[in-house]
């Protein structure tokens, strides 16, 4: 079939930039413009010829514009097969003619919902019905219609016009309906979010359906290897939306990659956990916390979490509880890092750091969100499951040895459990004085994660007489904590719920060891 010449159009879009332009155009290439109210009026006040849509439905717009092409004379004028014989008999017999071309965008639901001030009224109100109902019976009939959704087509469709005979080519109908369905369905995406967020507050993960929107924001040269592609979207739920822009601004260097993405997810999300509190630091390293510290000042804190680990810092990322100042970006710039996060760069801090072009410095503009979502997928589906932002308070701590923990001691115990959350099961954690002084991550079983712990510790030369021991989930064994004690741990802070928790209550107390229960788990995986 030859490409069919665009005689008459219809018009109708609420974001109304070049239009007049495009009208105009197509009006000089001899196309028959018919419009909706708003935009009919656009079209008159610039001088381009255009007629109603009340013309070919021979009805007018009525209750509020919720119907105006709404209409048999509309959407058989769309729809009908132009190479069937019986479409056209049917189309003759009920004085439809056809429409070769429809330009309209949609009701500016999303933007609407995104005023603070909206009302649920206001929001119904601006889910546009004719709108989709036009893009989607001209996009299924792409075969014959030429649909434009978005302004950015203007310019090509009148290219392909001209160079066309007033026709559109096959390919770029087939492109512009694809297109159309894709907006469409990503309008209808955010209605059901809006509406499911509205019905029943909070979207529960055992929601028989959810909506999730993802739009790209950031190119990516790859993904976690050079053979995998990859990119960053800004993701839509029931609970808003959540972009890297809303929370960061890179300040300097390369751009950033996939892995730093994780990376940088996982270092803010371990100073987070002691935002207002004094000067703190991590260091992150594939994900996992390699040295957490907090002192009296940012740059002592860097020295004692660099000195739990002073190998894999290289390459790494550190995140900062505070402005960055100038004697703890000295310390920091001694060695080679990936990535810097501070909620302020001190002045001349950014001039100093930014002499090594590869590394990026990021600013953490606002706390991240606590609850929301958490989305992994799977080959074979997604897991949605909550944040686990819950948080352990010392009053939730049950003290379940003869020996109550001292103040040090239980100082110490919130701050390896808070840094414990955060690092992959099986996790054991030391801690002294506010500093981590073995972490053992990751390993498949606790015993090995208890060792490495250890076994780092001494590679540093960090005494363990006189450290806490965190553990993410039960003891299984009174193994563990007896390894533990021997190392010189003087208290302990774990879930409970072992079956055996009263033989490993009994070593502990053995020991003179102080062991409290969060009740609470933190499977990392
Ligand atoms: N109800 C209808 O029949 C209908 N037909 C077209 N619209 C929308 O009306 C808007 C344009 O209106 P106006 O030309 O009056 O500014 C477009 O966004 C279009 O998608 C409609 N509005 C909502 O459903």
């Amino acid at each position: 079939m030859s490409d069919p010449v665009i005689k008459r159009a219809l018009v109708s879009v609420s974001d109304k930039t070049g239009i007049v332009d495009f009208c105009r155009e197509l009006s000089l290439l001899g196309v028959e413009i018919f419009s909706t109210g708003g935009t009919l009026k656009s079209l008159q006040d610039a001088g381009v010829s255009a007629a109603s849509i009340s013309n070919i439905t021979g009805f007018p717009e009525i209750m509020d514009g919720r119907v105006k092409t709404l209409h048999p004379k509309i959407h058989g004028g769309l729809l009908a097969v132009r190479e069937n014989p019986d479409h056209v008999k049917q189309a003759v017999e009920n004085g439809i003619g056809f429409i070769d071309l429809v330009v309209v965008n949609l009701y500016p639901f999303e933007a609407t919902i995104a005023k603070p001030d909206v009302t649920f009224e206001d929001a119904i109100e601006n889910i546009d019905i004719g709108g989709p109902s036009m893009l989607r019976s001209a996009a299924k009939n792409n075969e014959s219609v030429t649909v434009v959704t978005d302004s950015a087509d203007y310019a090509l469709v009148l290219k392909e016009m001209k160079e066309n005979n007033g026709a559109t080519r096959r390919a770029t109908r087939l492109r512009l309906a694809t297109k159309v369905f894709t907006e469409t369905s990503r309008y209808d995406g955010a209605i059901a979010a809006y509406l499911t967020k509205a019905s029943a507050g909070e979207q529960s993960a055992a929601a028989s359906s959810m909506t999730v929107k993802l739009e790209r924001e950031l190119d990516m040269r790859y993904g976690e290897n050079p053979h995998q592609s990859a990119g960053f979207y800004t993701l839509t739920d029931s609970n808003g939306s959540r972009s890297f822009g809303d929370f960061f601004e890179k300040l300097h260097g390369k751009e950033l990659s996939y892995n730093n993405m994780l990376d940088i997810a996982a270092a803010t999300g371990v100073i987070e956990e002691f935002r207002g509190e004094d000067p703190s630091v991590v260091i992150v390293k594939h994900t996992n916390p390699c040295g957490v510290a907090q002192a009296p000042t940012l740059a002592e804190a860097y020295r004692r979490a660099f000195s739990t680990d002073t190998q894999a810092p290289f390459g790494g990322i550190i995140a900062f509880n505070r402005p960055l100042d100038m004697e703890a970006a000295v310390a920091v710039n001694e060695i080679f890092t990936e990535i810097l996060i501070a909620p302020a760069f001190e002045s001349g801090v950014l001039e100093l750091l930014m002499k090594k072009k590869d590394r990026r410095l990021v600013l953490q503009k606002k706390a991240l969100p606590k609850g929301g979502w958490e989305f992994k997928s799977t080959p074979f589906g997604m897991l949605v499951q909550e944040r686990d932002s819950k948080i352990v308070a010392k009053e939730d701590l049950t003290v379940v040895t003869k020996r109550q923990p001292t103040e040090e001691e239980l100082s110490d115990l919130m701050f390896a459990w808070k840094i414990c959350k955060h690092i992959k099961s099986n996790t054991i954690l030391y801690v002294k004085n506010r500093q981590t002084y073995g972490v053992g991550a990751g390993q498949m079983s606790r015993v090995d994660s208890s060792k490495i712990a250890r076994w780092k510790a001494s590679e540093v030369n960090l005494d363990l007489k006189g450290s806490v021991v965190a553990s993410d989930a039960f003891f299984p064994f009174a193994d563990g904590l007896l390894a533990a004690a021997e190392a010189g741990v003087t208290a302990v802070i774990q879930p409970g719920g072992s079956i055996r928790d009263n033989e490993v209550i009994e070593a502990a107390d053995a020991n003179n060891l102080a062991m409290v229960f969060t009740g609470m788990r933190h499977f990392k995986h």
